[in-house]
């Protein structure tokens, strides 16, 4: 059994269909990125995932419990956590302050103390409020939030988004971290070298389809896959 484990999910939009018999699976302590052009159904596959789109049809099972109609903060208590695009973090809050209200209401939890190990920068400015963190900065949070949780799998939704190189290298690197201790992780991401670089899996959605999965060392070696789907 995989830790998460989807087959034939279908999502609509009022009546627009937008995934098609979805299926994917995640092993315990993969990272497996989820790719595909502008309007594939990334996000729309994680909000089903996560309950927030209610999917008409299909299966979602996390450690064996299934999860489709269940409502999302359910889900995220049976250990799924979301990393939006846009962040989510309390601006008029500081960084420790953010971090041990995301944990508030988890069973379990990491210690402040492991999240400052993990992220350094978040232990420098733990009295700093949400507004006066960096786009780096803030992204490093928004992933503290997901992780005071201690969720058996995280899906980062375009994590790298808007950073610079610099910031990207680094949060790639505290993926890897997170990766080898343990963390399962989907990533969605536009920027295919720092994915192909983390994840050791893929799965490319076109047009709501899963269109290819492989491994990332077997999508790297073929430009014409990449070229088809992503555009690159
Ligand atoms: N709230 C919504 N209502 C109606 N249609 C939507 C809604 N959100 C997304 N869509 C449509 O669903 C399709 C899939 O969108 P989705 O956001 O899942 O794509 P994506 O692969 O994540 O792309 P992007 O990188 O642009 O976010 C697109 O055609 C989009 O226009």
């Amino acid at each position: 059994m995989s830790l998460l484990e989807v087959s034939g999910l279908n999502s609509y939009y009022g009546d627009s269909h937008i995934l098609f018999d979805v299926a994917m699976r995640v092993e315990k302590n993969e990272v497996v990125a989820l790719l595909g052009r502008n309007g594939a159904g990334k996000s729309t596959t994680f909000k089903s995932l996560m309950g927030v789109v209610k999917p008409r049809s299909g299966s979602v099972k996390l450690d064996g419990v299934e999860l489709v109609g269940k409502k999302a903060h359910a889900i995220a208590r049976q250990g799924m956590q979301l990393v939006h695009e846009e962040r989510r973090i309390f601006g008029s809050l500081t960084v420790e302050e953010n971090i041990i209200l995301a944990g508030l209401t988890a069973e379990n939890k990491w210690p402040l103390a492991r999240i400052y190990e993990m992220f350094p920068r978040l232990r420098d400015r733990c009295r700093s409020r949400g507004t006066d963190l960096s786009g780096g900065e803030q992204q490093m949070l928004a992933i503290a939030r997901a992780l005071v949780r201690d969720p058996k799998i995280i899906l980062l939704d375009e994590p790298f988004e808007g950073l610079a190189p610099v910031i990207v290298k680094d949060l790639v690197r505290i993926c890897r971290e997170l990766a080898q201790a343990g963390q399962t992780i989907v990533l969605i991401e536009q920027n295919l070298a720092a994915t192909l670089s983390l994840a050791k899996r893929v799965y490319i959605l076109n047009n709501g389809h899963i269109a290819h999965e492989s491994t990332a060392a077997e999508l790297k070696a073929q430009p014409e896959i990449i070229q088809r789907y992503l555009g690159v």
